[in-house]
């Protein structure tokens, strides 16, 4: 048995808007590292908010939620933007930048970085050749279809070898082989050490690929499979 200390820790956690809605509260539960956890709730259950506050996108009302040790609650802005390029985050709508090369979307967090272009290109490729998309290099993403364009969100994602990749909805728009295509990627990802987090409604997903499920149901917790 480890005894290292969760990646995750959420003691009563609670989030409240400006606007005064309570999108989480209550929520305790750890995550260690190298898990594969599925986000589940009904629309409006708190899945976002929970995936926002675990890359420091906003921060917890109360309660306590530590990721790498780092309280998120205080943690300085340096603090924070170190945990974001630790994380990689994949979005439904996959947020790649259509001005930008399938090359430039998958080098950003690379460059934020620091990395200098030498260094970076045969890294690209090499993520690119994990998704099978080496030869889509200088495309622009406008060119592939939604599930490359969901492939070269992954590659992102894990370029820079975060330490957990946050998937809110990665299959929304797929249909179910992409979607378990992806699926298959993450899960490969998760074997070499990887935690994954991944937001769904895609419930058909979790039998042909299990993992820890989370129920999240108005804002609380509902289930969890550990
Ligand atoms: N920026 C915001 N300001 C105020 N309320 C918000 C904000 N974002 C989300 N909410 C509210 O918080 C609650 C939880 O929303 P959240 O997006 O986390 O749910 P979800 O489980 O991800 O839903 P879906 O499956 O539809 O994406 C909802 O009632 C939503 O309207």
């Amino acid at each position: 048995m480890s005894h290292e200390l969760p990646l995750i820790q959420m003691q009563q956690l609670m989030l409240r808007y400006p606007t005064g809605k309570v999108a989480l509260s209550g929520v305790t539960l750890d995550i260690p590292q190298g898990q594969f956890v599925y986000l589940i709730g009904e629309s409006g259950a708190g899945k976002s908010s929970l995936m926002k506050m675990l890359y420091g996108g906003v921060r917890p009302s109360s309660g306590q939620l530590s990721i790498q040790q780092i309280d998120m609650r205080q943690a300085s802005e340096a603090k924070i933007r170190n945990i974001r390029q630790r994380t990689g985050i994949i979005f439904q709508d996959h947020k790649l930048l259509f001005s930008r090369t399938v090359f430039e979307n998958v080098a950003l967090p690379l460059r934020v970085q620091g990395w200098k272009t030498d260094r970076l290109i045969p890294r690209v490729r090499k993520v690119l050749e994990y998704v099978g998309l080496a030869d889509r290099l200088w495309s622009y993403p406008e060119a592939l279809s939604g599930g490359e364009q969901q492939r070269v969100a992954i590659a992102r994602a894990m370029t820079a070898n975060p330490t957990v990749i946050l998937a809110d909805e990665p299959t929304g728009n797929l249909d179910v082989d992409t979607a378990s295509r992806v699926l298959d990627y993450l899960m490969d990802l998760n074997r070499q050490g990887t935690t994954v987090i991944m937001a769904t409604h895609d419930l058909h997903l979790l039998e042909s690929h299990p993992g820890r499920v989370i129920q999240l149901h108005a804002g609380s917790l509902a289930r969890d499979s550990l």
